[in-house]
């Protein structure tokens, strides 16, 4: 029996989000430029008869019933695909913020179903797994290899990896869950539906300036409606916005949290800094993006 497995659960964050219509099954068509932070969460699979899951960190006790947790979700669904999967106890160390746009849940399950594939000797491109990340949530099959891309279609299609230049960016969120599916219906389309706008540029940076210029070409469209919903958010983004540096703020999926970009560590740093002082209670990280 192998010994206990473990992998990291990035944040994800939507440095772009276009919507561009809602579909029959009612789902939004998206265009999203994805990148993953280096603070996330963790998670560990010890190999056994059953399936077991525990949860610690700071913010566990906000992320709702253990029964429901995406991380047994997507691995009772795997189970059920394949005959004799082998399982185990899960832990968990859950710090980021829940509900916040960056895919805390989704990233949970996919590690889980990077986990699983380990100890099962399966390839990430099993059909099995493929199917379990669409059926566990939007963002999973992205977070499944956590790589810059991006994805389209429900969520479920995939660009290959690009190789973005380093991103310093600070994240902040003023711990107020936002819930996604009232984010896409303040959004407010009909069945079937378009939304209008600039079509998403090609991202092709061949440098940190050419890749900022692409991205102030794009947009959230998810940022309008959130804010309506939350107006920390438009706060965040414009004490964000307003610090030293910074080239470019904006909101990470359905939101709340924010983030900026700077062109170097200390720079992002010294945003946090300010940031914490100003907003004590929330939460904000200084990372990479990748
Ligand atoms: C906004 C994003 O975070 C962008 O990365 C994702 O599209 C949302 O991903 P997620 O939270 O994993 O989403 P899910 O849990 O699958 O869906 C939650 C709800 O959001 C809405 N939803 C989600 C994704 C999508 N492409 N269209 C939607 O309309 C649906 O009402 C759905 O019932
Ligand atoms: N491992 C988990 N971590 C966080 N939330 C979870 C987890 N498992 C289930 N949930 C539930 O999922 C809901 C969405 O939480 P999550 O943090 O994934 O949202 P999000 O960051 O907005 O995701 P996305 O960016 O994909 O929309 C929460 O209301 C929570 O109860």
């Amino acid at each position: 029996m192998p010994q206990r497995l473990a992998t990291h659960a990035p944040a994800k964050i939507n440095l772009t989000l276009h919507v561009l219509g809602r579909r029959a099954d009612g789902y939004h068509a998206l265009e999203s430029l994805v990148a993953f932070a280096e603070t996330g969460d963790d998670l560990s699979l010890e190999p056994g008869d059953r399936l077991g899951f525990e949860i610690s960190g700071p913010t566990a006790a906000l992320s709702g019933d253990v029964a429901d947790n995406l991380v047994l979700k997507a691995a009772r669904l795997l189970a059920e695909r394949v005959a004799g999967l082998r399982l185990g106890t899960f832990r968990l160390t859950k710090r980021l913020p829940v509900a916040a746009g960056i895919g805390g849940g989704s990233s949970d399950a996919a590690a889980a179903l990077r986990l699983l594939a380990q100890l099962n000797d399966l390839p990430l491109s099993h059909p099995a797994i493929r199917e379990v990340a669409r059926l566990t949530g939007a963002d999973v099959s992205v977070c499944l290899e956590p790589q810059a891309r991006m994805m389209s279609g429900a969520g479920e299609e995939l660009g290959p990896p690009l190789h973005l230049p380093q991103l310093f960016a600070v994240l902040i969120n003023p711990r107020v869950p936002v819930e996604t599916p009232a984010v896409f219906q303040a959004l407010g389309l009909q069945l079937g539906q378009t939304l209008e706008g600039p079509p998403h540029p090609n991202v092709s940076p061949v440098s940190s300036e050419a890749l900022f210029e692409q991205l102030r070409a794009a947009r959230n469209d998810l940022e309008r409606p959130a804010r309506s919903l939350q107006p920390l958010i438009g706060e965040a983004l414009s004490l964000l916005a307003a610090t030293t540096g910074c080239r470019l703020a904006r909101m990470s999926g359905s939101g709340a949290t924010v983030f900026a970009l700077y062109d170097d560590p200390p720079a992002a740093e010294r945003a946090a800094a300010h940031i914490r002082l100003e907003r004590p209670d929330w939460w904000v990280e200084a990372t990479r993006l990748t």
